[in-house]
């Protein structure tokens, strides 16, 4: 069981905003200045957490733009062959682009990604792409935090979690800080907090929740004090991630997870964080504690690193059961109150 409260006779599961975008992944390890081919895949974090709950099975949606050009019709189809409500993903005619992520594996432990993201179409979905209509037939709605980097994007993203709030609405808040895409460490801090606070579940790393609270709390590097500071406002459930180290849950109820790791051999290191959080996600609306989401969400992580895309490779249910049951079966994981 856990704390969160999911409104039932809702047709859809969850809706994700924001970033649609393409992965173009190397194909030869090494420096990008020396790779020649790459690899497409649907990319975007909101768009791979969506396609991980959706291959999980949940019933899923998505609001947001999408250029118009071969790109924009590569996700759309995406979208649609991977059963996902694609009704409220507007086609934009003001000419901006799909944005680019060229990942460089220099080697399985060595990655870095370059993005092209000059008028990118994904901050051009506006308050008049959010309906509310569409919103209240939903359990609940992610955001991923670059979609607050500009207008209109920002304003439409607050513009849903108000809508969310009214028709009690879980939100999911995934930081995911993207500095190529801000002014200033300042703006991302304002507007991480403004959401933060509005949020019923709060997904980050040490380093995103550091530089969310550079202003208010900026010598804080504890995730006991980070996850209590956001319990005073609206959060239910809090995540804290450490890379291969692992996760923290904590419940506004005071009990704190140590969540489960499976290590691996990684083929690269990002798409951790999306697999992880379509499998956490998942597992609360399941209604598990978060222990056992966790312990999806890391093994959804393993099978994503292992592999050498993200959203292709997001596991079913049955592939992460069999690849948990490698690890001699059901991963303990430490509970206690704080
Ligand atoms: N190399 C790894 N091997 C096994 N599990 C991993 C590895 N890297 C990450 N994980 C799991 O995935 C979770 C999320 O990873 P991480 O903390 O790196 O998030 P992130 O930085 O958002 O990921 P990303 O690199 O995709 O942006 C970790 O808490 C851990 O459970
Ligand atoms: O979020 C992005 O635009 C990049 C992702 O699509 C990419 O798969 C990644 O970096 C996942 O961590």
């Amino acid at each position: 069981m856990n704390n969160l409260v999911f409104q039932k006779n809702r047709d859809l599961d969850l809706i994700a905003l924001g970033r649609l975008a393409v992965d173009l992944n190397a194909n030869e390890m090494g420096p990008m200045e020396e790779t020649s081919t790459f690899s497409k895949y649907l990319g975007g974090s909101p768009a791979n957490i969506c396609i991980a709950v959706s291959r999980l099975g949940l019933k899923s949606g998505f609001i947001g733009r999408v250029a118009d050009d071969q790109f924009g019709r590569f996700i759309i189809n995406y979208l649609k062959d991977s059963g996902i409500d694609y009704s409220n993903v507007t086609v934009d005619e003001s000419g901006a682009k799909t944005g680019l992520t060229f990942t460089e594996i220099k080697s399985p432990t060595d990655c870095s990604i370059l993005m092209y993201r000059y008028n990118a179409v994904d901050l051009k979905f506006d308050i008049c792409d959010v309906k509310e209509e569409y919103i209240k037939r939903s359990k609940a709605i992610l955001i991923s935090g670059t979609a607050l980097a500009a207008s209109p994007s920002r304003e439409a993203v607050f513009a849903a979690v108000e809508l969310a709030r009214k028709h009690k609405t879980v939100v999911f808040f995934d930081i995911d800080y993207r500095p190529y895409t801000w002014k200033s460490v300042e703006e991302t801090a304002i507007y991480y907090s403004l959401l933060a606070e509005r949020c019923d579940v709060i997904i980050g790393t040490r380093e995103e929740f550091d530089m969310l609270e550079m202003i208010s709390d900026p010598d804080n590097e504890d995730d006991d004090v980070t996850a209590n500071k956001w319990f005073d406002y609206n959060a239910k459930i809090m995540v804290i991630k450490h890379g291969k180290e692992g996760s923290y849950a904590y419940t506004a109820e005071g009990k704190k997870y140590t969540g489960a790791v499976f290590p691996v051999i990684p083929v690269k290191t990002f798409g951790a964080g999306d697999s992880y959080a379509g499998g956490f996600i998942y597992g609360l609306m399941q209604g598990y504690d978060p222990g056992k989401a966790m312990e999806l969400g890391a093994a959804s992580a393993s099978i994503v690193v292992s592999s050498h895309s993200c959203s292709d490779a997001m596991p079913d249910i049955n592939k992460i059961h069999r690849f948990i049951k490698q690890y001699d079966g059901e991963k303990s994981y430490d509970v206690k109150n704080i």
